[in-house]
């Protein structure tokens, strides 16, 4: 779309074939038509009202920035709308986005920020626009992390991180996640995070003690298991188990994560604390988890329980890799027999729980071996994975498959990005299409939500090729940077 100014100053909307008018211009034209928008409070002009902060026009893409955080939800969305619609009718205008300050965004995020110029969290987070891993700067900000920056914990030198859970204390979670942790380290460069609060005994499990020392910059330095690095409340302070338990122990613990010195981790496995509480979701909301591992034993109570476990870390944008059934059977070691220990009807655990079993180990008393801290290097005989029990491999085989698959991690986004997060859902979609209307067959689109954007896709699918992705896109994948930070990647058929 073009027009041209006539010599007598009158804007004709007649174009004029490869001229097009200057962005200051159309900008003053859109300021001009957004101006009839009425704030809802007070019926002054938004302009007046001072909830336009911004107006800018770059090669036919608007950009109205806003301060609508103290607006009623509703009235914001009708005035973003408003104003979208008008910027709309103006000639020479392509696109039309409206970022800044929304009412759910808190006063915290910019909604709708573009390339995350808006996004002004306390972590200093680079937002939607900054590219892969950033350093670690201990004094003060980070930047955007292995996983992006969002909301979430910045975790640069980890790759991807697993947790390690379980509906019920005692069903063997340490033990798993411990032997899960050096099965997983003859493979990878692996961390072992002890977030159990209620019983950090992952040191005693390895072998290490504290308490741990303080690197050049500051942060703690992991203890050395045979080459895996391991930090846990209990090698940070003797009285850890006690005064860990505060109300602000979430808090503390995601800050001792962060401030851990990893070097370059493939893995981090993260042993949580048993059940969905408080410390268990601030854990799966802040740190960017790729997957989790379920721990249970086989008895119904505990396979009931770990299912709605599974539920509830799905729910919370957290996938599943699979379970691990601990304790199923032993071989009796008078008579040689096995004893399944499974005491469910026909069906077996995986039936029970709703999600894959990936290993059944037996009751066996070589799992425990935790090794006695302080003794020092342990020779290979000592070592609990001296030699990895099979059900051990099989576990760490499917997670390090599920690695190797995991495409959460550092997500390269152009600052062309269009960051959605924060405005309304009918906006969202509004723009999310407009953008890929206008896109140049085999074009790139870059989407930036606060949840899993497959359904935006869909619904481009849908608007654009009427029946099926393969149709409409050359390529589409979705990333899970953080757990507020899904990125839609998309390519437009050529
Ligand atoms: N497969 C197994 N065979 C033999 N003993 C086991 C097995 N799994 C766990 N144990 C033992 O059971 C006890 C509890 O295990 P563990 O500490 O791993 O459980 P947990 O779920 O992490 O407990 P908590 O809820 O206290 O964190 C430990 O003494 C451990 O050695």
């Amino acid at each position: 779309m073009s027009d041209t100014e006539t010599p007598d100053g009158e804007v004709s909307d007649e174009a004029t074939p490869n001229e097009a008018i200057p962005d200051s211009e159309v900008s003053a034209r859109v300021e001009d038509a957004i101006a009839s928008v009425e704030d809802p409070d007070f019926g002054a002009s938004v302009l007046d009202a001072g909830l336009v902060t911004d107006v800018a026009v770059a090669d036919g893409a608007a950009t109205i920035t806003v301060d609508l955080a103290g607006a009623d939800p509703e009235a914001a969305e009708d005035v973003t709308e408003a104003m979208r619609r008008e910027a709309f009718e103006v000639p020479g205008v392509e696109t039309v986005r409206v970022e800044g300050e929304t009412p759910d965004s808190g006063g915290v995020r910019g909604g709708g920020a573009h390339g995350g110029g808006a996004r002004g969290d306390a972590a200093g987070s680079g937002g939607a626009g900054s590219g892969a891993a950033g350093s670690h700067d201990h004094g003060g900000a980070h930047d955007a992390g292995a996983h992006g920056g969002g909301g979430g914990l910045a975790l640069p030198e980890i790759d991807h991180v697993i947790a390690v859970g379980s509906a019920k204390g005692g069903v063997g979670k340490t033990t798993v996640a411990t032997h899960l942790a050096r099965a997983l380290a003859d493979e990878y460069d692996v961390g072992l995070f002890d977030a159990d609060i209620h019983g950090p005994n992952v040191p005693e499990m390895v072998g290490v003690e504290g308490p741990v020392e303080a690197t050049d910059d500051g942060r703690a330095a992991p203890a050395d298991a045979d080459g895996m690095q391991v930090m846990s409340v209990g090698l940070v302070a003797d009285d850890a188990p006690l005064a860990w338990r505060g109300a602000m122990a979430h808090d503390a613990l995601t800050e001792l994560l962060e401030d851990t010195a990893w070097t370059d981790r493939d893995v981090l496995v993260v042993d949580l604390p048993p059940g969905t509480g408080d410390v268990v979701l601030t854990m799966l909301q802040e740190v960017p988890v790729a997957g989790s591992v379920l721990v249970t034993t086989p008895f119904p109570t505990s396979l009931s329980d770990t299912g709605r476990s599974a539920a509830l870390l799905e729910e919370n944008g957290v996938p599943v890799v699979g379970a691990a059934v601990n304790m199923r059977g032993f071989t009796c070691e008078n008579c040689g027999h096995d004893h399944d220990l499974y005491g469910g009807g026909e069906s077996g655990p995986e039936e029970e729980l709703g999600v894959e079993v990936l290993a059944e180990l037996p009751f066996d008393r070589g799992l425990q071996n935790p090794g006695e801290p302080g003794e020092g290097e342990r020779s290979d005989a000592e070592r609990p994975d001296a030699a990895t029990p099979d059900p051990v491999a099989d576990l760490a085989q499917s997670v390090g498959e599920f690695v190797e698959s995991d495409d959460s991690g550092p997500v390269s986004v152009p600052d062309s990005a269009l960051d959605v997060r924060g405005l309304p859902p009918r906006i969202r979609h509004e723009q999310v299409g407009e953008e890929f209307a206008a896109l140049a067959p085999g074009e790139e689109f870059y989407v930036v939500n606060d949840h899993d954007p497959s359904p935006l896709a869909q619904m481009l699918a849908g608007e654009f090729a009427e029946e099926s992705a393969d149709e409409a896109f050359e390529t589409c994948e979705v990333h899970r940077r953080a757990p507020d930070e899904w990125v839609l990647e998309l390519q437009r058929a050529v």
